[in-house]
């Protein structure tokens, strides 16, 4: 389980911990794993061009104690102080070593020939300039040396979380550093798993400082949590017992919906599947599908929603949406939803586009604030919410969040959302809670695309394809 706090519990956190240890342990430790981090990414140490761009905080004071470890290994470290204020024991630490400041401290980098020469030719620049105290944005002296680090194509490692994002919220208001690495101390913070901060820290590297902290808000699983999560079937488990999803989706207009959504579900845990839908549809899905029942009867579960088109029931929908069955609500069925009655069964699973038509705003202030409207669609009707994206916001109505980030790019294709609304409703059929199902199957469809894949261009029924093998790696993994 990846987790992830906010600020206030950070700093709490390190506070207990500051109290018990003689003082700048916790920045020692935070500066040796950075340090090490640094050196890992560039290959070498010894005659590395290492630039530190440092603000007024203490997150410029483990960038300077990190250079100070690099420049007694023999790296070429230089400070570049963007403020009158530093961390003042960190900068004499470093000089002590051999590193050196760029002259003009406090000037614009572009009119400071030192620290613009020198940020052109390093193998790495150091983001030290604010962490978790710091607001979104970038004052312009550390946007210049920021932008010329870009100009010149060198790599930058974010101390903590890439200076100018939000930390709590993982929103980018505003100008801020892109990282091809993060490093971050204690845990993860918000900014690092939900877009669009998350694709602006690269990969991110925790490195531990001993923390004792409390349940997190944020959340992402892993393959041991999918693995005990999942519902395998016993020795005693029959067609019944595992679980049988109602798939209502697909129309003559959209028929291929009906097929996709079918090949998603019977890729996931459940005994059987039963499809309810107009009779040319119910053709299509058992042409290519032939263990599928057609018709009512008992089930488990409904995933309704995809490719309904006009042909929509919504006083039907809603019949289901009151019954104690779970229900997994998609694409066109999101139309019936309405914020009133008990909703604690329900998961939504929307596109940005289409949460916004619920929140009545528009698509790219969901896009822009993906935490925010997730919350607020959970609260407002009840339900849970899977915003799907680059990186999936899962938000129940008690406030949990979970966060999916192995999706690849190329999982953005016609059908892949069919393929999860079926899957991810085989779940709650195999007795999941809505925020398991959802997270489980959010993991196991993202890990599916990437097997199909492998860096190229893929169709969504060759992810439905593919969700067998990447359970099975998920599952026979220890
Ligand atoms: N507190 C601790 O125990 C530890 C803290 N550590 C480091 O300390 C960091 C937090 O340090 P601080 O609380 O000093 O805060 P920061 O280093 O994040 O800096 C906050 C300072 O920057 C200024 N500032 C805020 N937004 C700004 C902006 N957009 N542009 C320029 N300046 C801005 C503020 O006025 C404030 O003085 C962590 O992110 C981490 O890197 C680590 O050393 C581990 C231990
Ligand atoms: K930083």
């Amino acid at each position: 389980m990846r987790r992830a706090h906010t600020v206030d519990q950070v700093r709490a956190a390190e506070a207990a911990l500051m109290a018990k240890l003689p003082e700048g342990t916790l920045m020692q430790r935070a500066a040796t794993g950075l340090a090490v981090a640094i050196s890992n990414f560039i290959g070498f140490t010894y005659g590395a061009r290492v630039v530190l761009l440092i603000g007024s905080g203490d997150n410029g004071g483990d960038a300077l104690y990190a250079g100070t470890h690099l420049a007694r290994r023999g790296a070429e470290v230089t400070a570049v102080l963007l403020s009158d204020k530093y961390h003042r024991e960190g900068l004499a630490a470093l000089l002590k070593a051999g590193g050196r400041v760029a002259d003009g401290g406090g000037a614009s980098a572009d009119g400071q020939p030192a620290a613009a020469r020198a940020i052109a030719v390093a193998d790495v620049v150091v983001d030290g300039i604010v962490g978790i105290g710091g607001r979104p944005g970038l004052k312009p002296e550390a946007l210049a040396a920021v932008k010329l680090a870009e100009e010149h194509q060198v790599p930058i490692i974010a101390v903590d979380i890439p200076s100018g994002v939000d930390v709590d919220t993982g929103e980018t208001p505003a100008e801020h550093v892109k990282a091809a690495l993060t490093v971050t101390f204690g845990t993860h913070k918000i900014c690092h798993l939900i877009d669009p901060a998350a694709a602006a820290c690269g990969p991110v590297h925790l490195v531990e400082i001993g923390l004792d902290l409390p349940p997190a808000p944020v959340e992402s699983l892993q393959d041991p949590d999918i693995r005990a999560l999942y519902p395998t079937p016993t020795g005693e488990s029959d067609k019944y017992s595992r679980g049988v999803l109602g798939l209502m989706a697909g129309s003559t207009q959209y028929p291929g919906a009906a097929v996709i959504a079918t090949s998603g579900a019977l890729a996931g845990p459940i005994g059987m599947l039963r499809y309810v839908g107009p009779d040319p549809v119910a053709e299509a899905v058992r042409a290519q599908h032939p263990e599928v029942v057609a018709g009512e009867g008992r089930v488990q579960a409904w995933a309704i929603g995809s490719g309904l088109g006009d042909e929509l029931d919504v006083d039907k929908i809603r019949e289901l949406l009151d019954a104690e069955e779970p229900v997994l609500l998609d694409a066109d069925g999101l139309k019936a939803l309405d914020d009133s009655g008990d909703r604690a069964n329900v998961l939504i699973t929307p596109h940005a586009g289409e949460l916004a038509r619920l929140l009545g705003v528009e698509r790219h202030e969901v896009e822009a604030e993906r935490l925010k409207h997730a919350r607020q669609a959970a609260e407002r009707f009840d339900v849970t919410v899977l915003l799907k994206g680059s990186t999936t916001v899962i938000a129940a109505p008690d406030g949990q969040i979970r966060v999916n980030t192995n999706a690849g790019a190329w999982l953005a294709t016609a059908g892949a959302g069919d393929v999860l609304a079926g899957l991810t409703g085989a779940f709650l059929a195999g007795g999941l809670t809505p925020i398991d199902a959802a997270a489980v199957g959010a993991y196991l469809h993202a890990a599916a695309a990437n097997l199909a894949s492998r860096g190229g261009p893929i169709t969504a029924m060759q992810v439905s394809a593919h969700v067998a093998e990447a359970t099975r790696q998920v599952l026979l993994e220890e």
